[in-house]
């Protein structure tokens, strides 16, 4: 059973009993937020990360969302990428290929990964591109308050250290304003060069999710979603804050453990 809570400006909780129950609601969510997008627009913009949320969105392969969702008309896109092969183990495309893609309908010229032969400046830039394109043919909407593309659904994973797609605290990315995709050289996690959404693009979007879970994690979800703590407005985490659209966080009893001034509905 999830535990809502309806925050502040910190968008809605979701916190579920156990992983089982995250990952059909987390299953429910996408294919709902699919259902409409196909309606209205007749396409799903998508966007994931990497780490653990692939194995968290596991049951979109089972049934009945694996005949039930619009396979063929989802757009898919990387909010982050490392720069490896992506035949590496530590790219997020390979990870999204083997644990996602490759399991359902998906129609391969819908997937838009990054050029993984280039430099980290060189696959942002070319990655704007393949975006700006789709954006001119609406496969991706266009955000009426920022030059931004409005993606149906940006999906968030978060690090310990509060990183979201490949924003670091404290790192210069953060303040980039100006592009929709931006590189690092120097992240401080493994592997070091990556491309990243831009926090413009990201709260730009229709829909965000942060999917958090493990204890590991609940004082970065506690310092991002309770403002708490000298770091917490630079926090990466708490800077997602779609501008027009809605967020949504999905978090396991153990990442939601220091939480506090909840107002639970059941
Ligand atoms: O490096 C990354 O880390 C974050 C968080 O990963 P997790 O395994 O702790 O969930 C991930 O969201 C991001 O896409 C990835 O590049």
């Amino acid at each position: 059973m999830a535990l809502s809570g309806v925050g502040n400006d910190r968008g809605e909780m979701r916190i579920l009993e156990n992983l089982d129950e995250l990952r059909t609601d987390l299953a429910d969510y996408i294919a709902e937020l699919s259902e409409v997008a196909v309606k209205e627009r007749g396409v799903f913009a998508i966007a994931l990360s990497g780490g653990s949320l692939i194995g968290l969105m596991g049951k979109l392969c089972e049934a009945p969302y694996n005949k039930t969702v619009d396979w063929g008309k989802w757009y898919i896109f990387w909010a982050d990428e490392r720069v490896v092969a992506k035949s590496h183990s530590d790219s997020n495309y390979k990870l999204a290929k083997d644990g996602l893609l490759s399991k359902v309908q998906i129609v391969p010229s819908h997937v838009h990964s990054i050029n993984d032969s280039v430099s980290a400046e060189e696959a942002a830039d070319e990655y704007t591109f393949v975006i700006r394109q789709l954006v001119k043919t609406r496969m991706v909407s266009v955000s009426d308050i920022s030059d931004c593309p409005k993606f149906d659904l940006i999906l968030l994973g978060m690090g310990p250290d509060g990183h979201v797609a490949s924003l670091f605290p404290n790192h210069a990315a953060l303040d980039e304003k100006d592009e929709w995709v931006t590189f690092i050289t120097d992240s401080p996690k493994p592997p070091p060069e990556r491309i990243t959404f831009t926090l413009p693009v990201i709260n730009s979007a229709s829909n965000v999710a942060i999917v958090v879970t493990g204890e590991s994690k609940a004082e970065a979800v506690h310092m991002a979603i309770d403002n708490v703590g000298p770091d917490s407005p630079s926090l990466p985490a708490r800077l997602v804050q779609p501008r027009k659209g809605k967020l949504v966080w999905f978090l396991d009893k153990p990442a939601a453990s220091k939480l506090d001034g909840l107002q639970f509905s059941e």
